[in-house]
Parts: structure tokens; C-alpha cells; sequence
């Protein structure tokens, strides 16, 4: 047979080999510390029943959260807030404190509660915010986070957000050294709080509260040990799902496509990353890591006609559909098969819930997409951008790591859900189009050296004539819009849980922060591989 011109991308082998991954150990795992950890619980649960200064209790919630301590203690804070919100409900406390009125506002949105945006109105005069606000840097930043809570159409928080960032932005132009105030504001403007992953912010955030003049040493060593605590139990998760992917064979047999199993599963961590929800992230790290592969398959081994066979056989789901395909085709199917019918059966076994056909239907779905935008490569056509972005939510394969992160925490599944999952609602496609955009800004420069489809920030500038900086701008401000979409899914009543709505919330975060200095999955660049340090290997000292 004519031997086929296959393109390459040259992708480095993973940044940490099977042997070191195993090598991981933790003196915080099991039950050593558990003694000591529980009486500081106890210590703060003692702090939140008595502060009774309502700014107070706002500003210890609210370090509790960037801590990374705020799943120990639900109940606790949103009592505090019930107590507030019926209070003061949209009342005039602290109509004069700017940045009082801004972490209420952040809070309350945050934790599901409405709040107008007029509660901003005694700080502006016709239309805008008093100039005299811009010497309080605490209150800009406070109006500067909370102004991402926003839905559509709310101008006072749009106002909000570009006159906080002005002159947070000439703050820190102001202050060259680095003291804490300025530290974070820059990372504020880097990426704001309502868009980063708690678990990477927490190891940030920890390091922060440290040198904080205020900081309560009994809040610090919670933190501390929960972080180390919650790291041993990630890194038993990793090795696991390490020996699974070792088992498969796929990255020797297909080493032209990624092998990224440390960041397939840093993924799931950024979705959920409470110890008790380890089944989950190992089964969402085998989805990423065999759609990493996939998409490989797809964007650059795979010829149109091989991709055609393949997509045909994940549609039937029958491995006797399996002999037409070259070998390294049968070996992904396969192990895609094996895996994706062991879920079906785990489930079956819990729940006596038979659900392969969604299984099937959303592999099938992710592989036409794929299909689709292989054939538009090959045939050198470029979608509008509105064409492009129908496809390119499908083929980021969002939804299809969506259903599963859905099947492997819920107890019990209901039709319900399963139904409203299987039409795509809302709530994923909004994810979806955050991970596809922020992948796009991420991996399209490299992509296309390569060779791939068109990504949106080509098929904005193909139909507008936009140069690649506009177009770029023109996306950023997309994730923007979509994000006000995300916020008001938050609010609407859905057969979803809050722990699913957080969890796709969580995928747009993780692209934002895997693409935040480029390509972070793909490259591996240093920023991920400091960042994957600091949460699986080096505990707090
Ligand atoms: C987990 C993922 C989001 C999914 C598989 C690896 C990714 C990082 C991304 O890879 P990429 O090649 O950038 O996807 P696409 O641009 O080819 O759709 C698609
Ligand atoms: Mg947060
Ligand atoms: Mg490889
Ligand atoms: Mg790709
Ligand atoms: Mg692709
Ligand atoms: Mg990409």
C-alpha cells in the first residue's frame, strides 16, 4: 500500500515517568495528624460561632475560602450568611465602606444569594464611581472581585469592573516594590478570584496569609496540615490511576500521540478536589487522558479515511465492528471500550443503573465532532466563527467529561438528570465554550504550525479581516460574556446538584489556569510543572 505521509507533532515525552510518580510518598497519610487536625477544627468552629461583628464574620468566610479550609465548615458559614442576608437583606450597612459592601456583595453571590447591584449606588454619582474611591486600594479591589459575580446586563458591576482595574492597574504602575498590597493586586489583574481553581489559589494564598499582620495562627496550621493531608490522599490517587495507565499500554504503542497522565489528573484535582471524591478523579483522569489521546488520533495521525472507520465503530460500540481498523486504532478502541464498559459496570453493580447507551452517545458525539473538524482541516476550509464554535464545544469534549464527572460522585443518578445531560443543557455548553475558547488563546499557535483546523481566533479574523491581536482580545472578551451566562446558571433552579454545578464551573477555571502562560498540557511549560509540584510532591514545611 502507498505509505501514508503521517504529520507529527513532536510532542515531548511527560514531564514525570512512571517510576517517580510511584516513588511519591507523604508522612500525612492516614491517621497521624487526624487527632491534631480535628482539635484546630474544633478551635475555628469555636471562632466562627463567636465573632459577631457582621464585617468580621464576612472577612473570616472569606479567608477561610482562599484557604482552602471552606468545605470543613458549610454549615457553619452559611448560617453566618443567612443570618446577615435576612438581616440587612440589600439594607444600607456600610453605605460608606466601600469595600464592605463589595465582599458582602461577592459573598452573597458567591454562596447563591440575591443581591441587586444597586447596593453599589451610594458610591457613584451620575453613572460613575466617585473619583475620591481611588486612593481605597483595599475597597477598588474588593469592587474589582466582586464585579465578576455579574450576569448580563448589570452595567453598574461593567462600570465596576473597568474603573476598579484602572486604577488597580495604576497602583501597582505606582508601586514598583513588592509589598504584600501590590502582590495582590497583580495577581488579582492576573486572573480574578471567581475564575481561579481553589486548590492552586489555596497553595498561593497560604504562603500569602503567612506574612499577613493579621493572620491567626490557629487558621494557618489548619491550612497547613489540611493542605498536606489533602495532597497525600491526591498523591494515593495519582499513583493509582499512574499503574492503570501503565497497564493499557496506550502511551509506548501510540507514542506520537501526548502521554499526559500528571496533568489529565491535575484537571480533575482543579474540578474537585475533596478527599472523599478520589473514585471520581480517577475516573475523569482516565477520560482526559484517553481524550488526549483521541484528539491526537483526530488532529494528527489519523488519515480522513482511517478516521472515518474508527468513528464508525465507537458509533455501533461493538468490538466485532473492530477488525476493518489499523492496529493502533483497535488498541485505543479498545482500551476506550474496556474502560468506558468497566464505569458502565460499576455503576450497574451500585445503582442497577444501566447506562452504556449514554456512555456510547457521547463518545460517538465527540468523535463526529473530531471527524468534522479533520475533514475541514483536510479539505482546507475555514467555518465562521459561529459554525466553528457549534463543533468546537462538542469536540473540546466538555460534555463527554461532564457525564462522566456525573456518573462518578452521584448517588443516586436520576432520568431526570440523565435526560436533561443527554440534550447538553445550558450549564456545560457555557463550560464547554470557556475550556474551547481559553484552549484556543492556550494551543492554536502551535496547533497550526503543525497543522490543524482553524481555531476560532482564525475563524474570527478569516470573517472580520481582524488582525491576530484584535482577534484575541475579541475571544478574551468572549470567555468574558460567557462567564455572566455561567453566573446566572448558578442561580437557576436545575435537577443538578451544586456539587455538578461547581464541578463544571471548576473545567472552565482548570482551562483558564492550565492555558493561563500557554500551552500547560500540551508544553508542559515550567509554570504547570512548579504548580504540579507544589500541590502533589512538596508539602507545606
Ligand atoms: C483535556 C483537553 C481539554 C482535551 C484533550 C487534551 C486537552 C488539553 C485538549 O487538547 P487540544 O489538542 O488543545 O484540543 P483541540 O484544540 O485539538 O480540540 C482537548
Ligand atoms: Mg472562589
Ligand atoms: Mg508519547
Ligand atoms: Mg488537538
Ligand atoms: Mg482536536
Ligand atoms: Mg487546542
Amino acid at each position: 500500500s502507498t505509505d501514508i505521509v503521517r504529520r507529527s507533532a513532536d510532542y515531548q515525552p511527560p514531564i514525570w515517568d512512571y517510576d517517580y510518580i510511584q516513588s511519591l510518598r507523604s508522612e500525612y497519610l492516614g491517621e497521624v495528624y487526624t487527632g491534631q487536625v480535628n482539635k484546630l477544627k474544633e478551635q475555628v468552629r469555636m471562632m466562627l460561632h463567636k465573632v459577631m461583628d457582621p464585617l468580621e464574620q464576612l472577612e473570616l468566610i472569606d479567608t477561610l475560602q482562599r484557604l482552602g479550609l471552606s468545605y470543613h465548615f458549610e454549615s457553619e458559614t452559611e448560617r453566618i450568611l443567612e443570618g446577615l442576608y435576612n438581616n440587612n437583606h440589600g439594607g444600607d450597612l456600610w453605605k460608606e465602606n466601600l469595600y464592605a459592601t463589595a465582599l458582602k456583595f461577592r459573598l452573597f453571590r458567591q454562596h447563591g444569594y440575591c443581591v441587586s447591584e444597586e447596593v453599589f449606588n451610594s458610591f457613584m454619582e451620575r453613572g460613575s464611581f466617585k473619583a475620591c474611591l481611588c486612593d481605597d486600594t483595599k475597597g477598588m479591589l474588593a469592587l474589582y472581585e466582586a464585579s465578576f459575580l455579574s450576569i448580563e446586563g448589570e452595567n453598574i458591576l461593567d462600570e465596576a469592573r473597568d474603573f476598579s482595574k484602572k486604577h488597580l492597574q495604576e497602583f501597582v504602575k505606582q508601586n514598583k516594590d513588592q509589598n504584600l498590597s501590590t502582590v495582590a493586586v497583580s495577581h488579582a489583574l492576573e486572573l480574578p478570584l471567581h475564575w481561579r481553581i481553589q486548590r492552586v489559589e489555596a497553595r498561593w494564598f497560604i504562603d500569602v496569609y503567612r506574612s499577613k499582620e493579621d493572620m491567626n495562627p490557629t487558621l494557618l496550621k489548619l491550612a497547613e496540615l489540611d493542605f498536606n493531608m489533602v495532597q497525600a490522599t491526591h498523591q494515593e490517587d495519582l499513583k493509582q490511576v499512574s499503574r492503570w495507565w501503565r497497564s493499557t499500554g496506550i502511551a509506548e504503542k501510540l507514542s506520537f500521540a501526548r502521554d499526559r497522565l500528571t496533568e489529565s489528573f491535575f484537571w480533575t484535582v482543579g474540578c474537585t478536589f475533596h478527599p472523599h471524591f478520589g473514585y471520581c478523579r480517577r475516573i475523569s483522569t482516565k477520560v482526559n487522558v484517553l481524550i488526549t489521546v483521541l484528539d491526537d488520533i483526530y488532529d494528527v495521525y489519523g488519515t480522513v479515511d482511517e478516521l472515518e472507520l474508527f468513528t464508525d465503530v465507537v458509533e455501533r460500540w461493538d468490538i466485532n465492528a473492530m477488525d476493518g481498523l489499523p492496529n493502533y486504532m483497535k488498541m485505543c478502541f479498545l482500551a476506550l471500550h474496556n474502560s468506558v464498559n468497566e464505569m458502565a459496570f460499576d455503576i450497574l453493580k451500585e445503582q442497577e443503573f444501566h447506562v452504556i447507551r449514554y456512555f456510547k452517545k457521547t463518545w460517538a458525539d465527540l468523535c463526529k465532532a473530531y471527524l468534522l473538524e479533520a475533514k475541514w482541516y483536510h479539505s482546507g476550509y475555514t467555518p465562521r466563527l459561529q459554525e466553528y464554535l457549534e463543533n468546537a464545544c462538542f469536540s473540546i469534549a466538555a460534555p463527554t467529561i461532564l457525564l462522566h464527572a456525573y456518573f462518578s460522585y452521584t448517588n443516586p443518578i436520576t432520568k431526570e438528570a440523565l435526560d436533561c445531560l443527554e440534550e447538553y443543557p445550558n450549564i456545560v455548553r457555557l463550560s464547554s465554550m470557556i475550556l474551547r475558547l481559553a484552549d484556543d488563546l492556550g494551543t492554536s499557535t502551535d496547533e497550526l504550525k503543525r497543522g490543524d483546523v482553524p481555531k476560532s481566533i482564525q475563524c474570527y479574523m478569516n470573517e472580520t479581516g481582524a488582525n491576530e491581536e484584535d482577534a484575541r482580545e475579541y475571544i478574551r472578551c468572549l470567555i468574558s460574556a460567557t462567564w455572566k451566562k455561567m453566573n446566572e446558571e448558578r442561580v437557576t433552579t436545575s435537577p443538578f446538584s451544586e456539587t455538578f454545578i461547581e464541578i463544571a464551573f471548576n473545567l472552565g477555571r482548570m482551562a483558564q489556569c492550565i492555558y493561563q502562560y500557554g500551552d500547560g498540557h500540551g508544553v508542559g511549560n515550567h509554570e504547570t510543572k512548579d504548580r504540579l509540584l507544589s500541590l502533589f510532591v512538596q508539602p507545606i514545611p
